[in-house]
């Protein structure tokens, strides 16, 4: 039933996009400068998870190569590179230049290297910056006038509240892009065109897609990994499409799937966070640092915790229940039928 498993995966970039041509478009336009060898301003793209962020800038971009094949494009996601080091060395190695980098080679140097691969420019998409630690790497970027960067995070504010005021003056022009959730049918519609690609003909029908689409609430993500669970159980089970049952079962395996690889990928004090609030089953804030600090060798600030767990919940791990005061934390349960998905 299967016929290219590829493009059901994550990392799989459509070559049409369904919907989101507004989006395309004011990305597009914001860098359109690279096209007559000028600086675009930084671009930011805001929204909630599986709302097509990454996808569109992946897409942008690999249509503006298209056009101008010179310009490059390094991908660097903060979550797993979330120091200055590690940030310019991911953009050093997208433009081929990290050969003979070691740990042990100092900061300034990258940033050495940087400056000088200025014979063509080049574009960082910053995924999750918002997990940056280190900013001055984007202080770093902004510095190069051959470097134009790409910021996804979830929110604004949070983002511009985790700048110190050198990074936020020199970011604060800037063209934002807004995504919002999907609707249903925006949602049925992209995971229509996947199955046309990914199955064969008739392996599910509209209304499934439907159900999907809803069940998903607007996160294209769990849609399309809530179909490649259907599909997988129902070809293991010899069935020629996808029966109602193999796609209520492929609801919560879905999400199941999706919160262990987001487990896998917390850094070590995020995972701590996640542990401790585990093993509490529901915990306030103060008790939550405390059972922190007493696991971990060197604590993270407060700041930087409630970044975390804001993440955490942004990605559906745990859930924030009750107003700042009596505010505690629990796992999100992973059955739940959702519809109150968290912004
Ligand atoms: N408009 C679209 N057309 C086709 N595929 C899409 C579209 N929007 C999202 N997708 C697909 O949905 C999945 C999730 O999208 P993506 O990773 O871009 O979301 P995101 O907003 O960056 O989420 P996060 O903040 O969690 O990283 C990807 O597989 C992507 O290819």
């Amino acid at each position: 039933m299967i016929v290219d498993g590829r493009v059901l995966r994550e990392d799989f970039v459509p070559s049409e996009v369904v919907h989101r041509h507004d989006e395309v478009n004011l990305l597009s336009e914001t860098l359109e400068p690279l096209l007559s060898d000028d600086r675009p301003d930084p671009a930011f793209l805001f929204g909630p998870t599986g709302v097509g962020k990454t996808c569109i800038a992946r897409y942008t971009l690999a249509q503006l190569r298209e056009q101008e094949p010179a310009v490059r494009v390094a991908y660097v996601n903060c979550w797993q590179e979330y120091t200055r080091f590690r940030v310019l060395y991911r953009v050093l190695e997208g433009v081929d230049r990290a050969v003979d980098v070691h740990r042990s080679t100092p900061k300034d140097e990258l940033f050495e290297r940087l400056s000088r691969a200025d014979d063509e420019p080049i574009v960082v998409i910053l995924d999750e910056v918002d997990q940056l630690e280190e900013t001055a790497a984007l202080y770093d970027l902004h510095r190069l006038g051959h470097v134009s960067p790409v910021l996804i995070a979830n929110r604004e504010e949070e983002l511009f509240a985790s700048f110190d005021d050198r990074v936020r003056s020199r970011f604060h022009a800037g063209t934002r892009v807004r995504f919002d959730r999907y609707g249903t049918d925006e949602l049925a519609a992209i995971l229509a065109e996947r199955a046309e690609k990914a199955l064969e003909p008739g392996a599910v029908t509209d209304s499934q897609l439907r159900t999907v689409a809803d069940a998903a609430s607007g996160d294209a993500r769990v849609g399309i990994g809530v179909l490649r669970s259907a599909a997988r159980r129902a070809e293991q089970q010899g069935l020629a499409s996808i029966t109602d049952d193999a796609l209520e079962a492929a609801i919560p395996d879905a999400r199941t799937a999706i919160r262990r690889k987001t487990v896998e990928g917390l850094i070590e004090h995020q995972r701590v966070l996640y542990d401790v609030i585990t093993d509490a089953g529901e915990i306030e804030p103060g008790d939550l640092y405390e059972e922190y600090e007493r696991r971990v060798d060197e604590p993270k600030t407060n700041r930087t915790l409630r970044n975390y767990l804001t993440k955490m919940v942004h990605y559906d791990l745990i859930e924030a229940v009750g107003k700042r005061r009596g505010r505690t934390y629990r796992l999100v349960d992973a059955d739940r039928g959702d519809g109150e998905k968290n912004e």
